[in-house]
């Protein structure tokens, strides 16, 4: 390793197996999009992956970025290559998306913030495919499904917003340097480019799961009146005693619209 530590405060995990990376260019989608990677860190799934497609790539630690500057020098100068040394979230909060056209993102994420770099990439319109390495724990997560004990707002969101999520391959600590404490999984989710998220969606899944646990009518009475919960489950044939695992993403979507649309009828008067 070219002399570098290893930053625990940035999630640095280097990827030092070259059957884990090459498993991850085998899953690369056969399109036109463009690429985007998400912490190229010593650039050994980046030189991959710029040998097929133009790309850009988005990493926050300074000494990496000078450490990639030269090591990618020729793509940077004949434009393969755009490396760009920033916060990604930031660059999500300040322009919405991390590219403008259709592009796939492909990375080795830091754990510390994967989740919402997942859900970033989920609700950014022109990102068509994620395939990322993130701990299993939360890829299991995104591919839940109803009455799986894991399903949540995650596996919810998922569902709605994508036509395909699975795990390719787990892959274990020692193939990192330093070795995470976690196995890792290589996430795969194809967005259905239709579908977005409406207003508080989020927020509303967030009351519902607030104890996983207890029943769902229980957690909903948080944010709505017994005979609003009652009316919305006899509505969509729910039954009182389900718990928030138990219900599918179709029904969580069909609850919220009711929800915002008793909102909006009462707010009219
Ligand atoms: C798990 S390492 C992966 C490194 C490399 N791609 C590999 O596979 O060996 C995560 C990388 O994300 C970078 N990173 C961490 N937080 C970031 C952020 N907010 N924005 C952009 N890059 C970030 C780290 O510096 C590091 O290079």
């Amino acid at each position: 390793m070219e002399n570098i530590k290893a930053k625990k405060k940035y999630g640095q995990n280097f990827l030092i197996d070259n059957a884990v990376l090459n498993g991850i260019i085998q899953a690369m989608p056969n399109n036109e999009n463009y690429l985007v990677e998400i912490g190229p860190g010593l650039g050994d799934l980046t030189e991959k992956l710029v040998k097929y497609k133009d790309m850009t790539a988005y990493e926050v630690d300074t000494d990496l970025v000078s450490v990639l500057r030269s090591k990618f020098k020729d793509e940077i100068d004949s434009n393969k290559l755009e490396l760009i040394h920033t916060d990604v979230l930031r660059t999500w909060e300040s322009q919405k998306t991390l590219h403008e056209g259709k592009y796939d993102l492909i990375a080795n994420l830091p754990y510390y913030i994967a989740t919402n770099i997942i859900l970033r990439a989920l609700e950014d319109a022109n990102c068509e495919h994620i395939i990322v390495m993130i701990q299993k724990e939360v890829a299991v997560k995104f591919t839940a499904k109803v009455n799986d004990k894991e399903y949540s707002s995650l596996g919810i969101i998922s569902q709605l917003l994508t036509s395909d999520s699975k795990i390719l391959f787990d892959v274990s600590p020692e193939s990192f340097n330093p070795a995470p404490k976690v196995v890792s999984s290589i996430l795969y989710l194809r967005k259905n480019m239709t579908n977005s998220l409406s207003g508080d969606f989020k927020k509303f899944l967030k009351a519902c799961f607030s104890q996983p646990r207890k029943k769902l009518s229980k957690n909903l009475s948080s944010i709505l009146e017994k005979s609003e919960i009652s009316q919305i489950f006899n509505e969509l044939d729910i039954n009182d005693n389900k718990r928030p695992h138990e219900v599918s993403a179709s029904l969580y979507s069909q609850m919220y619209t009711k929800v915002k649309n008793g909102r909006e009828k009462s707010s009219r008067g």
